[in-house]
């Protein structure tokens, strides 16, 4: 078996403030494998972000801290192999959220991507290219600039040449995320983290964004770790899901069993919150995420939890429990092992009333 493109374990991040220690990451493990895209979905501030920043290095510290786990890389530890890791982070690369706060608006299109392209690759800068770099004169030209073209037309960016010399005010939404795409790929990246890259755009550009992401992972064969709040974005892009509360991950699945049949009680809160016609979700789970200072014991979730089980829900270790051959779930209504059918019988009988007969063994 080769090492999965990626395996985040049991990863624990706080930030210190002056409110105290916000213990928001609580042991995530997360698994991306070759060829696969994965989505981490939950809702905002249950620390989707800050997961994908640990991964990139970009976790500004302090106020934040790596306090426990590990994250490999195809086998190499970023946490911890120093050389090993520069070279293996120029293989990953990040889509970025809000277009205008990450595009720079003194800097063509052209010089960004050059200054991209440039950077990836340290050791063959001159001082020359870097002080062009800082007044901003960089210019993408020759074979850069063939390639950028290409990227453009892959992207379906209108006048490829032509936008080579524009500033990001002058582009449209869907142009601007199209180009922060590009300046993603242009170093040909293997693993791609995209934050909620298409939150800010109407629905029919979002669609074609993902697919155009779709089509360009499948042709590069390359994995993913696509986060968003949307439940019906992951379902268009993901082969797995992953589901996160209050820094903990509820529930992982394939992406067609989790929309059959989502196990833990967040996740068909969140599922039964998107209205069927739009694919839009709205809120429909009572309350709110804790207090990161302060979080419930036991498992995260049990104070807005319908089937709360008290004695057991609010205190203790939660671990995951394996159901069937690819999924767990975080629940105590669950027994490790069981079969992917007695789950789905479980949540069946969740409205008879069922959840007092669950054995409270661990
Ligand atoms: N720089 C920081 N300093 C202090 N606390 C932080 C910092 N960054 C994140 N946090 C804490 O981590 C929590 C999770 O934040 P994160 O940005 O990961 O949420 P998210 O799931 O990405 O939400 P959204 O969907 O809104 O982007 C926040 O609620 C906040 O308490
Ligand atoms: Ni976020």
């Amino acid at each position: 078996m080769t090492d999965p493109v990626l395996k985040v374990e049991d990863l624990r991040v706080q930030f210190d403030d002056y409110e105290g220690t916000h213990r928001v990451l609580d042991g995530v493990d997360i698994t991306v494998n070759e060829n696969e895209t994965v989505a981490l979905v939950g809702e905002s501030g249950c620390g989707k972000s800050v997961t994908a920043k640990a991964i990139m290095g970009t976790l500004p510290t302090p106020p934040g801290e790596i306090v426990d786990g590990s994250i490999y890389y195809r086998g190499t530890d970023l946490l911890q192999d120093g050389a090993a890791k520069r070279t293996k982070r120029q293989e990953m690369s990040m889509i970025f959220q809000n277009p205008m706060t990450y595009l720079s608006p003194v800097y063509t299109v052209g010089s960004m991507m050059a200054d991209v392209a440039t950077y990836s690759d340290r050791d063959s800068v001159s001082w020359w290219e870097i002080f062009r770099n800082i007044l901003g004169q960089r210019r993408a030209d020759g074979e850069l600039r063939e390639r950028c073209i290409d990227l453009f037309e892959q992207l379906q960016i209108s006048d490829p040449e032509g936008i080579l010399d524009m500033y990001p005010v002058e582009l449209s939404g869907g142009m601007r995320q199209r180009v922060i795409i590009a300046l993603a790929l242009i170093n040909d990246p293997q693993f791609l983290i995209a934050d909620e890259p298409t939150t800010a755009l109407d629905v029919t550009v979002q669609d074609q964004i993902l697919t155009l992401l779709k089509e360009r992972i499948q042709a590069r064969n390359l994995s993913m770790l696509y986060i968003t709040h949307n439940l019906g974005v992951a379902r268009e892009i993901a082969d797995r899901v992953y589901i996160m509360y209050a820094g903990e991950i509820a529930e992982v699945a394939d992406t067609d069993e989790l929309f059959e049949a989502p196990l833990h009680p967040y996740s068909q809160g969140l599922l039964d919150s998107i209205p069927k016609l739009t694919g839009f979700e709205s809120t429909g789970i009572e309350g709110q995420i804790p207090d990161y200072t302060d979080p419930p014991d036991g498992c995260r979730f049990h104070p807005r939890c319908p089937f709360s089980l008290p004695g057991t829900c609010d205190t203790g270790d939660l671990s995951a429990r394996e159901i069937g051959d690819n999924r767990t779930v975080a629940c105590h209504l669950y027994d490790d092992g069981m079969a992917v059918e007695e789950a789905v019988a479980v949540t069946a009988s969740e409205d008879d009333g069922f959840v007092s007969e669950v054995s409270n063994d661990d």
